[in-house]
């Protein structure tokens, strides 16, 4: 099939002009960027479905499904289903968009494979005037069982083939649950509950109505030039600042202020009250915000998720503030504080916060509006996402849920973790992370214009949303961690 995949347009041409820069024309040079971007779009989706080889996705012959290679659901360049049905409603014989979230490449589904090759030859390889003249790649999808991944083709079988004798169907594509790849949002409290074990804590509410108006009223009175910019996202940083190049603690003077905004110091006097928490570690009065005063080595600096964290006890109480396990963590000297701000679209890259800049134990505040953050770890393999279907599955309430069932095998019942699993912070909660969530997993947002919610399978677009990350600084610049994979001491520095 190697052979097949060599005759596919364009591939054979990537990387092959090497003329001089100085004869360039201009039109040398847009073919060149094209190139780039073609070869760019082939390796990212190459990356994104596992594929050793793309001749085992496409096939040189026509098929009644194409895949375009570079243009996915609501990413950063990404586009809606809306979108791209809208491209392709002229084209006889286009029945529907699938567009699978949080991938790269999109479906488009025709009546036959004639009509799908006419539709590639209109489209392939041409500025879209829809699309900010973006060049559209397109390939035919083989429709094989070796194609894509199992789930998905047997999904894709049953959309065009819906039953022996129906056309495949033109409703919208958010109809179907076709986001078998995409890390779920997990609400389900037990899972929640699970995570806690690895020292992840989300406490849903914490965080005023009134509190936040606050804030949020705070951050928008700050002029322009008091932010600064970090890829996409907006930040300013109070006690001590961050260095985003040599990543790890900055000092106080550049900071926006050594002071945190008083609200900040309610939240934390609050926060040290949570069951999680060993109230007797510090007084109030030291306890939060207080730079001038966290001069020598933490209190906690050596506790990187260790024995501190033994769970103590169950705490079944008042649901909007907290639900969970008592465990006894000392409560950080909490010095320094970033707030962000993430415009729609915006994110943050996987990391693990600077095990030598800070100590264990970081408090996420979210404002405005929700977001899902994700963790990996790289001490896990990757998670079998059907076992966690099968937990899914069994959960009582199947109607409210997407229908996810048609290719789950029974399996083990029970709790499975995914990798990397995702976590919807909703606005004004408290996120905890802390032992190994802190040192053995990274966390990111991934910048894309929505997010999936699991409960109801909508897709939320995003909105503007506001955090507060809170740390304590290690001034020691050391740390014992056994998570070494993830720890910056073994970095260059
Ligand atoms: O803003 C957030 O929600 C996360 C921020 C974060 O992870 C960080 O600054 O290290
Ligand atoms: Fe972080």
């Amino acid at each position: 099939m190697a052979e097949e995949w060599t005759d596919l347009p364009g591939i054979e041409s990537l990387g092959t002009d090497q003329r001089s820069t100085a004869r360039k024309t201009g039109r040398d040079k847009r073919r060149e960027r094209l190139e780039r971007k073609r070869k760019a779009a082939y390796e990212r989706l190459a990356r994104a479905t596992g594929a050793a080889d793309l001749s085992e996705l496409f096939s040189a012959q026509p098929t009644p499904v194409l895949c375009v290679v570079n243009v996915g659901y609501g990413g950063v360049t990404g586009a809606t289903t809306e979108q791209i049905e809208a491209l392709v409603a002229p084209c006889p014989g286009f029945a529907r968009v699938v567009m699978v979230h949080g991938k790269p490449y999109t479906f488009i589904l025709f009546a036959n494979a004639t009509a799908a090759a006419q539709a590639h030859t209109t489209l392939h390889d041409r500025p879209c005037p829809m699309l900010a003249d973006k060049s559209l790649f397109l390939e035919f999808v083989r429709l094989d069982p070796s194609s894509f991944t199992r789930p998905f083709q047997s999904h894709l079988a049953g959309l065009m083939n819906p039953s022996p004798d129906q056309p495949a169907s033109q409703e919208s594509a958010a109809a179907y649950p076709l986001y078998v790849d995409f890390p779920v949002t997990v609400n389900p409290d037990s899972l929640l509950k699970s995570l806690e074990t690895k020292g992840l804590y989300l406490v849903r509410g914490f965080v005023t109505e009134a509190e936040e108006k606050h804030i949020l009223e705070l951050a928008a009175d700050q002029a322009d030039d008091a932010w600064i910019a970090v890829n996409d996202r907006l930040v300013q940083h109070y006690g001590h600042t961050f260095d985003y190049q040599r990543k790890r603690v900055g000092d106080q003077q550049t900071a926006k202020s050594r002071k945190f905004p008083a609200v900040v110091h309610a939240i934390l006097n609050r926060v040290r009250t949570l069951p999680v928490f060993d109230c007797d570690e510090q007084s109030p009065e030291n306890a939060a915000g207080s730079p001038a005063e966290s001069t020598g080595p933490s209190p906690v600096a050596e506790n990187r998720g260790g024995a501190a964290t033994t769970l103590v006890e169950e705490v079944d109480s008042d649901q909007s503030r907290y639900v969970g396990a008592r465990r006894s963590l000392p409560f950080p000297r909490f010095d320094q504080l970033t707030i962000a701000k993430y415009p729609v679209g915006s994110g943050i890259s996987f990391h693990s916060d600077s095990h030598l800049s800070f100590t264990d134990t970081l408090l996420i505040i979210s404002l405005a509006n929700p977001i899902t953050m994700e963790f990996r770890s790289p001490f896990y393999p990757e998670a079998d996402q059907l076992h966690f279907r099968d937990h899914l599955e069994s959960r009582s309430s199947p109607a409210t849920g997407p229908d996810r069932g048609d290719d789950v095998r029974p399996g083990p019942r029970g709790i499975t973790i995914p990798n990397p699993v995702a976590v919807d912070l909703p606005p004004r909660s408290l996120l905890i992370i802390s032992g190994e969530a802190r040192y053995g997993w990274e966390h990111a947002i991934r910048p894309r214009k929505s997010d999936l919610l699991y409960e109801s399978g909508a897709i939320r677009p995003r909105q503007f949303r506001v955090s507060l990350t809170l740390r304590e600084v290690d001034h020691a610049y050391q740390c014992g961690c056994q998570w070494k994979e993830l720890c910056d001491r073994f970095r260059v520095r």
